[in-house]
């Protein structure tokens, strides 16, 4: 996949392409549907499949200062729309000029003239140029003045989670993996309001309501992050580099955390403690994330914090993300310090069978993850009992 950013950057001789265009933040099951119809027209032309994209997202140039949570890196989408078949990774930054552009001219002057576009595919929602103005009403008249087809895609809904059914499959987890413990704490929280929730006139049919990355992002507010990825069709992922903390996880309490300094606009999942997983490269490892100001200590400070099972690397300067599986509770002010080591023993435990990682494995090298069901010689995990803090020996070189 080729990566561009500007009109600047098409390379001389581009002859004719399909588009979809948005800003594909979260790059959900609404724009994977999108995306896939867009390559499936590419394949059918014979003809290379460019996705646009903006950057920065196009209300902080409207509005400045009003910068949604990001749900995904330009890295990160690019890397999801290369796997989805794209050809062409289009970044176009955003300017106030831009946003002048009556939808006319962006048509004519740059998707005909300068980018050749021979088909766009976009939601039926989709809303582009000067206010707005521009729909898909508009781009399949420009369409049959300039020479090319305007397809709409309809749109994608989000699924309102079975309530009786006692084996949640868990988004990201290896293959096959269900917790067969019901996430109740998942299931009793209130779901975030949908957007564009309208007041159900038959209260016992669930509304069906579009996915978009504004539905996402509350509910990555909220810490629902099991409906979060439901309608991602992926846990959520937030990127960091990892840096100091207080230096108290592995030394007072024998669960050393690699805490993630990120990036300004990312989407951080509300305070509290989740299941999910640290990726480090192309590895993933499981994972007890703390995120919140860790009141129990009166901090200040709002923290990201992952405790890697099974795991005493240094991870510190390195770039990971971690992967927001399910929400376990909220960040509590224990009265002890023990009373926390005991409830992160917990978590720990919790985070195994969610995920569906046994409780002994073997101590795997840094660079390569257990797999499931493998255990240690001597039944005990190289690293930690489950859920037993073992002690300041524990911290060695880890982050704190
Ligand atoms: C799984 C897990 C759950 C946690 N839960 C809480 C909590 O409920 N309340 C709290 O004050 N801190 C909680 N913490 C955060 C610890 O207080 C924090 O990791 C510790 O203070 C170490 O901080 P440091 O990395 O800055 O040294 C939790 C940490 C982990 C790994
Ligand atoms: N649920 C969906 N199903 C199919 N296509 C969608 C869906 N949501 C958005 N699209 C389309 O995907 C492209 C990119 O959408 P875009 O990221 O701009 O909006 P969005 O996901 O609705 O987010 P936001 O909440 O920020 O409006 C657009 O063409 C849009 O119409």
């Amino acid at each position: 996949m080729q990566r561009w950013r500007g009109f600047d950057q098409i390379p001389p001789g581009w002859g004719r392409c399909v588009l979809t265009i948005g800003v594909f933040d979260g790059m959900h099951r609404g724009h994977q549907a999108l995306v896939r119809a867009a390559v499936a027209r590419g394949k059918e032309l014979q003809l290379p499949v460019v996705l646009m994209t903006f950057d920065p997202h196009p209300s902080e140039v409207v509005r400045p200062g009003s910068h949604p949570a990001q749900l995904t890196t330009l890295r990160r989408r690019a890397e999801l729309a290369d796997e989805l078949g794209v050809d062409v990774f289009f970044v176009l930054p955003f300017s106030p000029a831009m946003q002048q552009t009556p939808p006319e001219t962006f048509v004519h002057d740059l998707l005909v003239d300068r980018l050749h576009m021979a088909a766009v595919l976009v939601g039926e929602n989709f809303r582009f140029g000067h206010k707005g103005a521009g729909n898909l009403e508009l781009l399949r008249r420009l369409g049959s003045r300039f020479g090319f087809t305007a397809e709409g895609i309809g749109l994608v809904v989000e699924q309102e989670p079975a309530a009786d059914n006692d084996a949640v499959s868990t988004p990201g987890a290896p293959d096959g993996a269900v917790a067969t413990e019901p996430q109740a704490e998942q299931r009793s929280a209130p779901r975030a309001e949908h957007p564009a929730a309208p007041r159900a006139e038959h209260p016992t049919e669930p509304p069906e309501l579009p996915i978009t990355s504004t539905y996402v992002r509350a509910n990555v507010d909220a810490g629902d992050v099991t409906a979060a990825a439901a309608a991602l069709g992926r846990p959520h992922r937030l990127e960091g580099v990892v840096v100091h903390g207080e230096g108290r996880g592995g030394a007072s309490l024998g669960y050393p955390t690699a805490n993630l300094h990120t990036a300004e606009h990312a989407a951080i999942p509300g305070d509290g403690v989740y299941a999910g997983w640290f990726v480090l490269g192309s590895k993933r490892y499981p994972t007890a994330i703390s995120v919140g100001s860790n009141p129990t200590f009166s901090g200040t400070a709002r923290t990201v914090e992952a405790f890697v099972l099974d795991e005493s690397a240094n991870y510190y300067g390195r770039r990971v993300a971690l992967e927001f599986v399910a929400k376990l509770r909220d960040q509590i002010a224990f009265d002890s310090v023990e009373a926390l080591i005991d409830q992160i023993g917990k978590d720990v435990d919790r985070t195994r069978q969610i995920l569906g990682v046994p409780a002994s494995v073997v101590k795997p090298s840094t660079d390569r993850a257990p797999e499931p069901g493998e255990r240690a010689a001597g039944g005990e995990p190289a690293g930690r009992s489950s859920g037993t803090p073992s002690g300041p020996s524990q911290s060695g070189p880890s982050p704190s």
